[in-house]
């Protein structure tokens, strides 16, 4: 591992992924009802105002009792027990349990005053009028006491959450219809490239079927964007601006792919460059051409744009990088990173002197290995598709033995 010093040409990353984040603000915050709001990002706490359980409850099917009435109780010596009340879960009305009976009992049903316990069906003789216990039970045996999960008044949930489906569970239970989230960013995913060909059609001789597209639309709604996906703008200034038009109001960032290195027809930089857009060479490999600034059109704040590099994996790990960060911290969500662990290297690694890497690689957890996948190439898509994790190489490293500690990002 050699020190080298980086080309000054070179933005460090962390300054680009700062210029991306503040390009986002947190979007509106609304309220919806529980069934819309999966993966979305809680904008208010959660208290409860009820406890949960909200009463006593039986956690069995059986027979509510007094424990004792069935101190002396054993297999040798049962007891049997008129049955003076059916208790179904929703019975609202109930009548105490006087000494020496039972009331037949259902999981979730209110134990009745005067009871203490549930003897489960199954040390029964399943009586309807009488019942004949077997079995001794201990004061609270099979019951689930009111407030044991929630006490009324506790946080249930926390702003910033990225609501799972047991957190909608829970916040019904205590009884909330509706939340209050961060609406998802809009996203307008934009692919530029006339050798681009849309699947399914034939391909011709320097024709290839476009992907960063679709890729980058489905790598914003997993993070919780949500996508509009423009997928064969014209190379060409004015096809480009037309193309943006209709969808400037309702979008929050616009991304996009290809069209900003050194070539002569790089369409993206043209349509946007001295429009509030600054093109940098980033410390990153891949990922090395990228832009970030508003996309002006006259009048208001412009809307934020982040051209990312057309190679494929260059574009999807510049969006790990940059993008899903930022967007995701607009969207209110206290996790804005991937997960990120400490990995024994598998085998030796190269990387240029002055510029982070990343490489595509997977993480075995048993053993805390990780081994690259595929080369450094930022045209191997496929590598990146079996890819787990990402496989970071610091800016001063040239050289990483094998059995080098590394980080690792986990992508899954
Ligand atoms: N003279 C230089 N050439 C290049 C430089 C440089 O600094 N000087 N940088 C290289 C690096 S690094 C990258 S990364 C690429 C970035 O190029 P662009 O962002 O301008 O992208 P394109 O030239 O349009 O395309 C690059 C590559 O990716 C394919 N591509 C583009 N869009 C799509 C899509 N939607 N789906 C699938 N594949 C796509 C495209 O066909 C090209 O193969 O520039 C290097 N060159
Ligand atoms: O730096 Mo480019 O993004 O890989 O080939």
């Amino acid at each position: 591992m050699t020190n080298a010093t980086p080309s000054p040409r070179l933005v460090p990353v962390t300054e680009h992924e700062q210029r991306v984040s503040a390009l986002l603000t947190p979007t509106p915050v609304d309220s919806r009802a529980l069934d819309e709001c999966l993966g979305l990002a809680l904008a208010e706490d959660v208290t409860a105002p009820i406890p949960l359980p909200p009463f006593d409850n039986s956690a069995m099917d059986g027979y509510a009792v007094r424990s004792a009435d069935l101190a002396e109780v054993d297999e040798q010596h049962p007891v049997t027990l008129p049955v003076t009340a059916d208790i179904p879960a929703g019975r609202v009305e109930l009548p105490a349990l006087e000494p020496g009976t039972a009331h037949r009992i259902m999981t979730g049903s209110q134990v009745p005053p005067g009871a203490d316990a549930t003897v489960p069906v199954e040390h029964t003789d399943s009586g309807t009028e009488r019942v004949r216990v077997s079995t001794p039970v201990r004061v609270g045996a099979h019951l689930r006491r009111a407030g044991e999960d929630v006490a009324a008044g506790d946080t249930v949930l926390t702003a910033g959450t990225t609501l799972t489906a047991a957190h909608l569970g829970v916040a019904s239970a205590v009884g909330t219809a509706q939340l209050s989230v961060h609406r998802p960013p809009q996203v307008l995913v934009l692919s530029t490239g006339s050798e681009l060909v849309e699947p399914g059609l034939p391909l011709r001789p320097g024709q290839i079927y476009e992907s960063n597209g679709i890729m980058l639309a489905a790598a914003v709604r997993q993070a919780g964007g949500s996508a509009r996906l423009l997928r064969f703008v014209p190379d060409d200034v004015t096809a480009f601006h037309e193309a943006l038009a209709p969808h400037l109001d309702s979008t929050d960032l616009i991304i996009t792919s290809g069209g900003v290195s050194a070539g002569a027809y790089e369409v993206v930089k043209d349509a946007l460059a001295g429009s509030g857009v600054a093109f940098t060479k980033v410390a990153m490999q891949p990922g090395m051409p990228q832009g970030a600034g508003r996309y002006f059109t006259g009048n208001g704040a412009g809307t934020p744009v982040v051209t990312l590099p057309g190679n494929p994996v260059s574009a999807m790990v510049s969006f790990e990088v940059f993008v899903r960060p930022a967007l995701r911290r607009a969207a209110g969500h206290h996790t804005t990173r991937r997960p990120f662990r400490q990995a024994v290297l598998t085998e030796q690694l190269g990387s240029s002197a002055g510029k982070r890497q990343y490489r595509r690689a997977r993480f075995d957890p048993s053993s805390g290995t990780v081994t690259p996948e595929g080369g450094p190439g930022s045209h191997l898509l496929s590598s990146m598709a079996s890819a787990n994790c990402l496989l970071e190489v610091p800016e001063d490293a040239t050289e990483l033995p094998s059995g080098s500690n590394v980080g690792v990002w986990l992508l899954e």
